[in-house]
């Protein structure tokens, strides 16, 4: 199995550099799996009847959400498994920024589940973060509306990945999401796995 962890900030643009994947993999050929985390945890919530959809996941008492986190983790490890020694990848968050503190996105117990060989943080200038944003409409990122603000993220992002990388002995990689050409990024995250 070779799993790797596609990490990212909001805004930074990863489901870009995603998306940029699956078509240079896809022209290619190649075996893989993209995932997203929660898509698997809102499965799980619609099969036990917890939610009707995505937004009220983060509304359940957290034991609910806990134990859907681990559900998905247990999933996506069976999925990527399954592959054999295609590619995958797993859509997800290193650090969650919430009002109670930075949350990390990887904590022992699902790390450990997944076994990932690599974890990726996809970065950008903070400003550049911001400019996307603004010309980006269709979504609402603005707890994320500072440089400061931004630049605190990315580090406690760094931080929260490799403390997750100790746990398993995976690497951690900083892939820069140029401008204009998120293929970049997408090609380096291809080759690094
Ligand atoms: N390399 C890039 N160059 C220019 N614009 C980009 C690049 N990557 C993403 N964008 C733009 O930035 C915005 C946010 O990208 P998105 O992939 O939705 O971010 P995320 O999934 O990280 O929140 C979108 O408007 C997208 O088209």
């Amino acid at each position: 199995m070779k799993l790797g962890i596609v990490t990212g900030i909001p805004g930074v643009g990863k489901t870009t550099v995603l998306n940029t994947i699956k078509e240079i993999l896809t022209k290619n050929n190649a075996k893989f799996i993209i995932m997203n985390y929660g898509d698997y945890m809102l499965k799980t919530a619609i099969e036990l009847k917890y939610v009707n959809n995505r937004d009220e996941i983060r509304k359940l008492p957290l034991n609910l959400q806990r134990e859907l986190q681990l559900e998905a983790a247990r999933n996506i490890f069976r999925d990527a498994s399954s592959l054999g020694d295609g590619l995958s990848f797993l859509d997800t968050h290193a650090v969650v920024r919430t009002p109670g503190g930075y949350l990390p996105g990887l904590p022992k117990h699902i790390i450990e589940i997944l076994q990932p060989q690599v974890i990726f943080l996809i970065e950008s200038e903070p400003e550049q973060i911001l400019k996307r944003q603004s010309n980006d409409k269709t979504r609402s990122r603005t707890d994320y509306s500072d440089p400061s603000v931004i630049k605190e993220t990315m580090d406690f992002a760094r931080f929260s990945a490799m403390a997750s990388a100790v746990l398993v002995g995976a690497s951690v990689k900083v892939v820069k999401n140029v401008e204009g050409d998120p293929a970049v990024a997408a090609n380096q995250i291809i080759s690094s796995l």
